[in-house]
């Protein structure tokens, strides 16, 4: 398992981005009968020119387009989706989201090969880029970067998903500073109480990782999603990845050990108590005593931003 993820490949455009030339069906999703230009409806996935990659995950890469008539930009998503994969279930979540916290989709493609998502184009990549480039957050950044990553969760609680991979490279930021939730590779839509294994373990809950130790149950997955907040609420503070000590192998049994035995995590002094008690409100490994969106959203540290 990695720990500490390598940079996204983010090279300028090459001459060998193949072209679009779409035959598979499309949908489209959320407020696309908008008649904004934001919103209008991408008719067929040809109606796009690709400009450059943006990045890759384990299961696709992600461009940067350009609507040929309109001349609106767009992230296209492309996932080879194999036997093993849940991006099905994605693409029924991000159908169901219009939120100004998640990065909206404009419409999906499907076709026997892949599946494109047509997304909204967030200019400054993800927080992991962000870390990368700028090292720490001031606390009054990380104080509203919190306030937004609740916000989100408290939309796709509402909607009755589990994000189940909250981690800084899938909190994307647009030019207006602005930072969303993206990637819902790893959700479930709980309402049968069906949570699934998928994620990144370095941000997972003490319950996923040992269910003997910890538990599991009916509403556990949104737990698991705070705890995920605390870890990169931290991780933006100090810079690093904040469950294990530098200079850790990066393996599994590290992590392990981190995430569901270590008593204390380690915060900074120089945090302020506030953030300090918002922090161990979210790393409580017990999930039943760990707050609640709601109740972190009406903490001082995040409340008002
Ligand atoms: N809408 C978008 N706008 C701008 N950049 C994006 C957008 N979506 C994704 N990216 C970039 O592409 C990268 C890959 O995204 P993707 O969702 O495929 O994978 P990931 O979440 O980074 O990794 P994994 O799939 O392994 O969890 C992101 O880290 C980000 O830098």
């Amino acid at each position: 398992m990695t720990l500490v993820r390598e940079r996204r490949h983010q090279e300028p455009l090459t001459l060998s981005i193949p072209p679009l030339i779409y035959h598979g069906t499309a949908f489209s999703v959320a407020s696309s009968s908008s008649s904004s230009p934001e919103t209008s409806p991408i008719q067929t996935l040809n109606d796009l020119e690709k400009l450059s990659v943006l990045g890759q995950g384990s299961g696709g890469t992600v461009y940067k387009t350009r609507h040929r008539r309109t001349k609106t930009l767009y992230a296209l998503k492309v996932l080879r989706p194999n036997l093993n994969t849940t991006v099905t279930v994605e693409a029924d979540i991000l159908k169901r989201i219009e939120s100004s916290f998640i990065i909206k989709c404009y419409a999906v493609f499907v076709s026997l090969y892949d599946l494109c998502f047509v997304m909204e184009l967030m200019e400054k990549g993800s927080l992991h880029d962000a870390l990368l480039a700028q090292q720490v957050f001031s606390e009054p950044m990380v104080s509203s970067l919190a306030n937004r990553i609740l916000q989100g969760l408290r939309y796709l609680q509402k909607m009755g998903i589990v994000h189940g991979d909250i981690k800084p490279s899938n909190l994307l930021i647009n030019k207006k500073g602005e930072v969303k939730i993206a990637d819902f590779g790893a959700s479930r839509i709980v309402a049968g109480g069906d949570y699934g294994s998928n994620g990144t373990c370095a941000y997972m809950s003490p319950e996923r990782v040992d269910l003997e130790k910890w538990g599991f149950g009916g509403e556990v997955g949104f737990a698991g999603d705070v705890w995920s907040l605390g870890v990169v609420v931290l991780e933006c503070y100090i810079g690093r990845y904040p469950l294990t000590k530098v200079g850790d192998k990066p393996d599994w049994a590290t992590l392990f050990c981190a995430i569901c035995c270590n008593e204390k995590v380690d915060i900074p002094v120089s945090c302020s108590l506030e953030f300090r008690d918002f922090v161990g409100r979210c790393l409580e490994k017990d999930w039943r005593k760990r707050d609640t969106v709601e109740e972190l959203l009406r903490h001082s540290f995040v409340k008002n931003r």
